[in-house]
């Protein structure tokens, strides 16, 4: 990701309740001791500024969010966004996403998965520093209950074919199911920060949705 600078953040305003760092999770894992009650969980893991988990933590407030992004610096931006709104559903985790999965997350424990933009890491010998490896994607297609719900979306047209592949070879989850292109509201109507950056750019925006079955 273009590292480009956050805006500054109210210094009265209080994370607490809002960013956690990877080492002040719960283990064994308690959705509870982040969110004050049990609800469907759904976890972004790289969420960057925070802008799908603020309108998604809003948009359903039935559920609960964990947003997880490795630069602390979004990390912390992504939870004032939610600590300024008080969206009490919803919590941000500075730390790595794949880690969580691996160590955390059990079996079944989660109603949706979503993966925006990740980074495409375009060079061949860098790939294996990508998110969406072959084993974060068996860690996926175990976190999550029947029925739950993984999203994927990309500009990358060779990322978005090269993890479908993987995801056919390791995992039962079914899909792809084509995702609807939204014409905009307004400028912020846009599901992330990178989508509306890569529809300004005029990109092409690969969307798809897996059902754990
Ligand atoms: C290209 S940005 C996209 C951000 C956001 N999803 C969006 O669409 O605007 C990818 C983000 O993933 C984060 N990231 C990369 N590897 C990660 C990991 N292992 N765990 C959590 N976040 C990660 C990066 O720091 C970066 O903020």
């Amino acid at each position: 990701m273009g590292r480009r600078a956050v805006p500054s953040i109210d210094p009265s305003l209080s994370l607490s309740r809002h960013l956690k760092m990877y080492d002040e999770l719960p283990e064994p894992w308690d959705p509870v001791a982040l969110f004050e009650r049990q609800a469907p969980l759904e976890v972004e893991v790289g969420s960057g500024k925070g802008l799908f988990l603020q309108n998604a933590a809003r948009a359903t407030p039935e559920h609960n969010f964990l947003g997880i992004e490795v630069a602390h610096k979004y990390a912390r931006f992504a939870a004032s966004r939610l600590a300024k709104r008080q969206l009490a559903n919803a919590v941000m985790v500075s730390g790595d996403g794949l880690r969580l999965f691996r160590e955390l997350l059990p079996e079944g424990s989660l109603e949706a998965v979503h993966v925006y933009f990740p980074d495409p890491w375009w060079k061949k010998r860098h790939r294996k520093r990508r998110v969406l490896t072959p084993e974060f994607l068996i860690d996926v297609s175990r976190t999550l209950r029947v029925g739950g719900l993984f999203h994927f979306w990309t500009d990358v047209e060779e990322y978005f074919l090269t993890t479908l592949d993987l995801l056919a070879e390791v995992s039962s989850l079914r899909g792809p199911e084509p995702v609807e292109e939204k014409s905009p509201e307004h400028d912020l109507d846009y599901l992330t920060h990178f989508e509306r950056r890569k529809r300004k750019d005029g990109l092409p925006i690969y969307r798809s949705l897996f059902t754990r079955v």
